[in-house]
């Protein structure tokens, strides 16, 4: 590790909410018990028995569908414990990682600021876990809506106490980095500059060719080799353990928050099985990507791995790497506020039954993202990622869109320095309406692109803790012991609200309506504690 490293690696150290640093024991029951005969508490677990009912439908010979309800019954166990959890982010001296990791320095300290507009406190608006709420039930009296905070459904982890570290390919401390993004006010900097100035990014990898040559004056603090090799994979799984002893963690999540990386050509024989990627790193293979090699060594260091860009970081073997490690990865490329928007409205329009024709989305934007993003080959993973966010609601209504239909979709990235991290997206929705009419949707939406980010950045974090501490099995119907509990699978498609381009176990089907997604994780962790669905029937405002 270079020496600057060792000077000053530091972590942001997460005083936890009580700010002793210790295991925060944070239960489901602080605000609530569920009093159900298939809800369990005890000190350490939740255990649950939920019927999951569906639908399953078969075609008939004569094409009648046949509609047939399902119910399985699963046995879900829940860690009670919240962990000491570390969050490492490749990236860290980027926009987001400066901005994530003042945020939530900001709220440990809560933080207030003077702003033109006054007082501004610390806040976790943007985030779903730590800024939205779900609904309970309704009042046994009064029959109105019980909401409660999103974080309080399962113990998950607080962000004020995740210890914060990672890498960069620059060696700016992260006060130094936080200027340079040009992000946050100077009132704000100022009361978190000497806590920021302690973190130094740990070096890292870099392969040139993977991301835009303009990138390559900030590079001037990596490892040596510039492609990829098991050197490079065992000095990260070390720094990960190094990390995680010398912060007294339980767990440690790491984050891709680097810059975007062109896509890797899937090529047989190189990195289309596990077997052919590792050894296609041991063999320094030109196509195994910086991002790559950070999934392998998670994979290998049972570390959570999401990836926040869009590039295919994810290549066939390292999927299947993860799954014969049974390891956790996500991904890909957060969904923050052009697409975010994208993946609502075009659910909207077309559950509306209006038929969306076409889709013209531009964007520029002046931060180094936008920068790197000026090079053709990044900027097309990019195009894919945000040009794909419409295809499951399109193929979904066979009514507006024949087999193989779908709008025109252009989406346009312009580099313009001078707006910074403040990106406008300017769209355009155009659709056809009842007897030949057209309604067009045009939006202009100022986008602070690090602001809108880093609150996903916690969220994925939090909840693919979460999911490291659930697990099911099949519950048997006479009360037999039907094996071990699992893991869900390693693929975290439950995190699909936070990310555009959703990744999902192989062969099943990627979900990118909004609504859609967010119900996925509430009811998810509803089931864990024997809730069912969120159901806005309401019967029992209807029958009576
Ligand atoms: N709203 C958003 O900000 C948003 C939304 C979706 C996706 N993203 C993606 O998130 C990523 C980060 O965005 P940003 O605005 O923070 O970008 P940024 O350019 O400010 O930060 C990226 C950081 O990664 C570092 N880096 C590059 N290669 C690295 C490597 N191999 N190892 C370690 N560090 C490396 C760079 O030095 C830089 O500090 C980008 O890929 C971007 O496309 C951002
Ligand atoms: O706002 P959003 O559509 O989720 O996505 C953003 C793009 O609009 C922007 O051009 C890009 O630079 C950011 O990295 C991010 O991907």
């Amino acid at each position: 590790m270079a020496p600057h490293a060792e000077e000053h690696a530091g972590s942001a150290n997460g005083g936890n909410s009580n700010g002793n640093g210790s295991t925060v024991q944070t239960a489901a029951y602080d605000v609530f018990t569920v009093n159900s005969p298939n809800v369990t508490y005890t000190d350490n677990e939740i255990k649950s028995k939920y019927t999951y009912r569906t639908t399953q439908v078969e075609t008939n010979p004569d094409g009648k569908l046949v509609a047939t309800p399902t119910e399985t019954v699963y046995d879900f166990k829940v860690e009670r414990k919240v962990p000491k959890t570390g969050m490492m982010l490749v990236g860290w001296g980027g926009n987001n990682g400066t901005t994530v990791t003042a945020g939530i320095i900001a709220n440990r300290r809560n933080l207030v600021w003077p702003t033109k507009e006054g007082q501004q406190e610390a806040n976790y608006y943007g985030s779903v876990v730590m800024g939205s709420t779900m609904k309970l039930g309704t009042d046994a009296k009064t029959h109105k809506d019980v909401n409660i905070p999103f974080h309080q459904i399962l113990p998950m982890v607080h962000p004020n106490d995740l210890v914060i570290g990672g890498w960069d390919i620059s060696k700016l401390n992260l006060a130094e980095a936080m200027d340079r993004s040009k992000v946050l006010e100077p009132s704000l900097k100022a009361l978190v500059q000497k806590e920021m100035a302690s973190y130094v990014p740990l070096p890292s990898i870099y392969y040139p060719d993977f991301i835009a040559a303009n990138q390559e004056d900030r590079a001037d603090n990596l490892i040596e080799g510039s492609k990829a090799s098991l050197a490079h994979v065992e000095h990260l799984r070390k720094d990960i353990r190094d990390f995680k002893e010398k912060n007294g963690l339980d767990k440690v999540i790491v984050m891709w928050t680097a810059n975007t990386e062109r896509y890797a050509d899937i090529i047989e024989g190189v990195n289309d099985t596990a077997d052919n990627l590792l050894k296609s790193i041991e063999q320094g293979h030109e196509e195994v990507s910086p991002s790559t090699v950070f999934a392998v060594a998670c994979i290998l260091e049972n570390t959570p791995f999401i990836n926040g860009s869009p590039q295919n970081t994810f290549v066939p073997g390292a999927i299947e790497l993860a799954e014969k490690h049974n390891a956790y990865i996500g991904g890909d490329d957060f969904k923050s506020g052009q697409t975010k928007m994208k993946s609502a409205l075009v659910d909207f329009l077309i559950n509306a039954g209006i038929k969306l024709t076409s889709i013209a989305s531009y964007n520029h934007l002046g931060n180094n993202d936008g920068k790197n993003l000026s090079s053709q080959k990044q900027f097309r993973s990019k195009e894919i990622s945000k040009s794909n966010v419409v295809d499951d609601m399109v193929e979904a209504n066979h009514i507006l869109y024949k087999k193989g239909e779908h709008p025109d979709h252009c989406v346009v990235i312009k580099y313009m320095p001078a707006v910074a991290d403040n990106k406008r997206a300017l769209d355009e929705y155009y659709a056809e309406i009842f007897l030949g009419g057209h309604q067009t949707i045009s939006l202009f939406n100022i986008c602070e692109d690090s602001l809108l980010a880093s609150p996903l950045i916690i969220d994925l974090v939090v909840m693919a803790e979460m999911m490291t501490r659930i697990q099911w099995k099949a519950a048997s119907a006479n009360g037999s012991d039907t094996g071990d509990f699992k893991n869900f699978h390693s693929v975290l498609s439950v995190l699909s609200y936070m990310l555009k381009a959703p990744l999902t176990p192989p062969g099943t089907p990627v979900v990118n309506a909004l609504a859609k997604q967010r119900a996925a994780v509430t009811n998810i962790f509803r089931a864990c504690v024997g809730l069912e669905p969120e159901s806005d029937m309401t019967l029992e405002h209807k029958l009576f």
